[in-house]
């Protein structure tokens, strides 16, 4: 799916209308099958970034148009189907406490099958071998009957990125998808969903803090500060100066801006 922004202004979710916007006259444009990474401090406007794409925030001002049309002209039906062919991946993906982890990765096909289908999926669930090897992708196969709210954060992550490989959506919109993994995880997570993108042809727009691991899975970076847009590069251009002016004085992003090495701290013993 193609993504064209033109001086697209917007609040995060969660702000009030009469709040200034956290995204201000951004122009973006994105190619469908392209694969970007999205950086920068914490309150960038990253979040409210993806919303925007995902259709599920209607801008301040300026536009969006994916594949050519702007989503809020759409009529309410229209708009559905388009939401339909993406998916957004929150950073806690909203997982019921109870439910399989089977019925929550099926859940991802939910948009594109009809009513009827839905329902009869809760009682007769279809497509669970599908559900197994978007799991395995992400080393979850093991966890396919077990209950959501007995797994970890980082597992709970991966079922949401697993039920988005299920969507077969045309945009994938993963924000901060690896704040609970650890090194290993998150790299493997972030090989199964380039790949995922690159087999399906799909978009795929992920928000990172980890800048070491968006630099290596990702041939485009976007530098947000402040709302605005920092930088748009191919990654071999992406250069420490850059990456050091991006995030100010803020602490270290992942290694990549402080590169002298920390002093250890003292370390107390208390015997008893
Ligand atoms: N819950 C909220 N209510 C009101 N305004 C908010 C809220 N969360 C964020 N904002 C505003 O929106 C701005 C952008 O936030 P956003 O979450 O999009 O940034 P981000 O780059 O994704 O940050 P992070 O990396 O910390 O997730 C913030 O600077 C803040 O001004």
């Amino acid at each position: 799916m193609n993504i064209e922004l033109r001086s697209l202004s917007g609040r995060h979710p969660a702000a009030p209308a009469a709040a200034a916007p956290a995204l201000r006259a951004l122009d973006l444009h994105v190619a469908a099958g392209e694969q970007a990474a999205v950086i920068g401090p914490s309150g960038a406007g990253k979040t409210t970034l993806l919303h925007l794409m995902a259709c599920a925030l209607a801008p301040a001002a300026g536009s969006i148009e994916l594949d050519g049309r702007d989503p809020w002209r759409l009529p309410r039906r229209e708009l559905q189907r388009l939401r339909g062919r993406l998916f957004l991946a929150p950073q806690v993906p909203p997982l019921p406490p109870r439910q399989r982890v089977v019925t929550a990765v099926l859940a991802g096909r939910l948009p594109r099958i009809g009513l009827w289908q839905a329902l009869r999926s809760l009682f007769y669930p279809t497509g669970i071998a599908q559900a197994d090897a978007a799991l395995a992708r992400f080393d979850m196969a093991d966890k396919l009957f077990a209950r959501v709210d007995r797994l970890s954060g980082g597992e709970r992550q991966r079922v949401g990125l697993a039920r988005g490989l299920l969507s077969e959506a045309q945009l994938l919109l993963v924000d901060e998808p690896l704040s609970a993994l650890d090194p290993a995880r998150a790299g493997q997570a972030l090989d199964t969903l380039t790949q995922w993108a690159r087999e399906s042809g799909a978009t795929l727009v992920a928000t990172l803090h980890d800048v070491p691991l968006a630099l290596q899975h990702f041939p485009r970076i976007i530098g947000l500060r402040d709302g605005s847009l920092a930088f748009d590069l191919p990654t071999a251009q992406v250069t420490p100066d850059l990456l050091r002016e991006l995030y100010g004085q803020e602490p270290a992003q992942a290694g990549v801006i402080d590169e002298s090495p920390v002093e250890a701290a003292p370390v107390v013993m208390h015997c008893r």
